[in-house]
């Protein structure tokens, strides 16, 4: 609803009240158009500010009403109505104006700042465009090409900022709605005409075409497929180029061929989901309502290769003092001189200032005694790192929580060394640590919800997306990869290249395919993994069959030939040379493919992108239905959010659940047995709870849990 309320000296405010973040619902609309009616009406106001109940202007629409039948007043005609009074009005902006929160503030006449608020246009980052006018009246006010930037890329912009692109007329570092107040009783009766944004003409570079497909150009480069971006531009050039009520009528198109896409479900999808797995619970009963989080405010990392670096940053960047350790000299010496550089780089590129003096680098494990929290990112060996915990539990005071960076080994087995296994989770980052959002934070049988809160606490200070998953090899992310990665290199085998394999996963979104990935991150990283697993090495017979499954033994070949990704300047692809980035197809590649095929009497068949879409991605998703059956995911949400913020998975298709109910659960059920039946495909068996959603008739992914619950009640997972 909105509040209406006459202040001495004829002026109405207008008050937003949705808690919490004063959404446009149909009822707050309403209560606009009501209270604007009620203040047009009245002979003594004279002047209009609307503002939003405790200090958030407005957040935008409310997203959660786009799933069903719209109702109430429409925001378009709404903000026309504003715009078209004779009375000053004044958006008096405290908290956040964001979406349909700054489309209403731009069709007011002035727009009054605290110094704290946060404007922007998110719409893009839902796969909707800013529909409520804003992409016609914001370029109005500021120029194409800074509402480009806005526009497209959806960021949000300091009050500061705003001030200097014009979007705000005055900042107070005092109470936003007194000052707007003030200011409208000062401008009354003066001409409006000036401050209709929708009467003004839109400031353009001379270049403007170029411009426009420039910017067209890198949007589709940055989010490949992804619709939305392309409409906000194409939206801005109608605004350049047209008319205000062409333009709007333009808005009005491309907004309605948006709000119904498949991809606006899913970003809208991929929006709530890394809200609901802020909201953890355990299998236990632990959750995140009923933990408490201790504040950390000395920490300890272990091992200053390239993870235990990146997190030094992540956790000083916070503003925590931490403890550097690595024993080998000349790795922290190499440290001591880069993460300081790093941390100047990373607190420029978030605008912060860096934090003075936080981190001290020592070769000392001793040093660690009066941290609060340890992270552990030595090498990713179970000997070394049960070393490291037993010497933790020794040197550290006692209560000191112990976190173990490892990408899927046994957290249960690393508490078992400590006195306090209750105190032990794992903090599973992502390269480079203090530049990815996704943080999975482990719990293991004896893991105490207040481990898990203190975790998960730090993540989010850290600016992560913070999932808490259960104790099994790989974790979630890891796990589910591993199918995917297998079927890759079964389809080399079969007759595919790498670039095939790997164009059909760009075209659906990733920002890169599976072959460049491993060359990125190391053809040697699996390999030790697979040595330490017993599958390949001195003795192993090299056979396809292994431990009693089909086995790839190519990856294996690559590492033996001493092709190790953009490290070697050679793996699946050439490079220029060590350390090259640039990926190109290389011959010899496919001659040792067809040698390998020979030798294994394969015959290379045609295979096409939609097989390999569906083998890809149908085993990792497949595998994400065991995982939820397993309880190692609260719910799909959390897949989802672990794919998003850490593996590349296309934010415009919500995650690999998301995008399997998108698909259609029996459609995936179907060709998941068509491809298992085939002589040569194992390892895709369908998993039971993806059969019995498929019985229950499909249910949408916002049910799943609720039926995951049930089955596992009644014994049916
Ligand atoms: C014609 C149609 C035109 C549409 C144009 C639009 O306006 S689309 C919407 C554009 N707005 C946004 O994209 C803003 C989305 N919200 C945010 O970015 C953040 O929530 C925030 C406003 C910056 C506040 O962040 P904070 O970290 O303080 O809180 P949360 O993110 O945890 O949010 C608190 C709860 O509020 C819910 N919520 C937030 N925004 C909206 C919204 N626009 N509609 C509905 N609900 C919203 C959010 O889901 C949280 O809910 P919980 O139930 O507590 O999880």
């Amino acid at each position: 609803m909105a509040r209406y309320s006459r202040l001495p000296g004829s002026v109405a405010l207008i008050t937003l009240h949705n808690p919490p973040v004063n959404a446009l619902s149909a009822a707050v609309r309403q209560g606009i158009v009501d209270a604007v009616q009620r203040a047009l009406k009245d002979p003594k106001v004279t002047s209009v500010v609307i503002c939003g109940q405790n200090g958030k202007f407005c957040g935008g629409a409310d997203i959660r009403e786009f799933a069903g039948p719209m109702s109430g007043p429409p925001l378009v005609p709404m903000i026309h109505a504003i715009e078209a009074v004779d009375k000053p009005v004044a958006a008096a902006i405290e908290g956040v104006a964001l979406g349909g929160g700054l489309e209403l503030a731009l069709g007011c006449h002035y727009r009054i700042a605290h110094s704290k608020a946060v404007l922007g246009l998110p719409e893009v980052t839902l796969g909707l465009l800013p529909g409520a006018g804003g992409s016609q009246r914001l370029p109005r006010l500021i120029g194409l090409t800074a509402a480009l930037d806005l526009i497209t890329t959806g960021r949000h912009v300091s009050a500061a900022e705003a001030l200097k692109l014009g979007i705000l007329d005055q900042v107070t570092d005092n109470n936003a709605v007194d000052l707007a107040v003030e200011f409208v009783r000062s401008v009354a009766g003066q001409p409006l005409d000036s401050r209709r944004l929708s009467t003004l003409p839109c400031p353009c570079p001379p270049d403007v075409d170029s411009l426009l497909d420039k910017v067209m150009s890198k949007v589709r480069q940055r989010s490949r497929g992804a619709l939305a971006p392309v409409a906000c531009v194409q939206a801005l050039r109608a605004a350049a180029s047209l008319p205000y009520a062409q333009g709007m009528e333009k808005e009005r198109e491309l907004m309605a061929t948006l709000f119904n896409s498949g991809q606006a479900r899913a970003l809208q999808y991929a929006f709530f989901s890394q809200r609901v797995v802020g909201k953890w619970s355990l299998p236990s009963g632990a959750s995140w309502d009923n933990s408490t989080a201790r504040t950390i405010s000395k920490a300890a990392v272990i091992g200053l290769g390239t993870m235990g670096r990146g997190i030094v940053v992540a956790l000083a960047l916070t503003g925590i003092s931490v403890v550097a350790v690595e024993t080998q000299e000349k790795q922290l010496a190499e440290a001591s001189r880069v993460v300081p550089a790093m941390l100047q780089r990373e607190a420029g590129r978030r605008r912060l200032a860096t934090p003075p003096g936080v981190i001290s680098f020592s070769s000392n494990l001793q040093d660690v005694s009066e941290v609060e929290l340890v992270i552990e990112a030595v090498f990713e060996d179970m000997s070394l790192k049960l070393q490291v915990f037993k010497h933790l539990a020794s040197v550290c005071r006692p209560g000191t929580l112990l976190c173990s960076n490892t990408s899927g080994l046994d957290i249960d087995q690393l508490a078992a060394v400590t006195q306090s296994p209750g105190l032990v989770v794992g903090m599973h980052f992502f390269a480079p640590a203090h530049v990815m959002k996704l943080l999975e934070v482990v719990y293991g049988p004896r893991s105490s919800p207040e481990a898990v809160a203190t975790a998960m606490q730090l993540g989010k200070r850290m600016g992560k997306v913070g999932v808490a998953v259960g104790n099994c090899p790989g974790f979630v992310g890891n796990r589910m990869l591993k199918p995917y990665l297998e079927q890759a290199n079964f389809l080399l085998e079969e007759g595919a290249t790498p670039q095939q394999v790997d164009e059909a996963l760009e075209e659906f979104g990733f920002p890169m395919g599976v072959f460049r990935m491993s060359d990125l991150s190391g053809l040697d990283v699996g390999w030790r993994i697979r040595k330490e697993a017993g599958l390949t090495g001195p003795g192993v017979e090299s056979t396809r069959t292994r431990q009693g499954r089909r086995y790839s033994p190519l990856p294996d070949q690559m590492c033996e030939a001493g092709r190790l990704g953009q490290k070697t300047g050679k793996g699946w692809y050439q490079y220029d040379g060590p350390g090259g980035r640039v990926a190109r197809s290389d011959p010899w590649v496919d001659i040792f493919l067809e040698t390998y095929r020979a030798e294994h009497g394969l015959v290379a068949r045609s295979i096409t992108p939609e097989e390999i879409l569906e083998r890809c991605l149908y085993a990792l998703i497949n595998e994400g239905f065991n995982i939820l059956q397993d309880a190692v995911a609260a719910g799909p949400e959390d897949i989802d959010a672990i794919y998003v913020f850490g593996y590349g998975w296309p934010r415009h298709r919500g995650g690999p659940m998301f995008h399997a109910g998108q698909v259609g659960l029996g459609r995936i059920l179907e060709r998941l047995n068509h491809h298992h039946s085939h002589p040569d495909v194992p390892h895709l068996k369908p998993s039971t709870l993806l059969r019995r959603l498929v019985a229950a008739g499909s249910p949408p992914v916002q049910k799943w849990r609720e039926f995951i619950n049930k089955e596992r009640v009644h014994s049916q997972l």
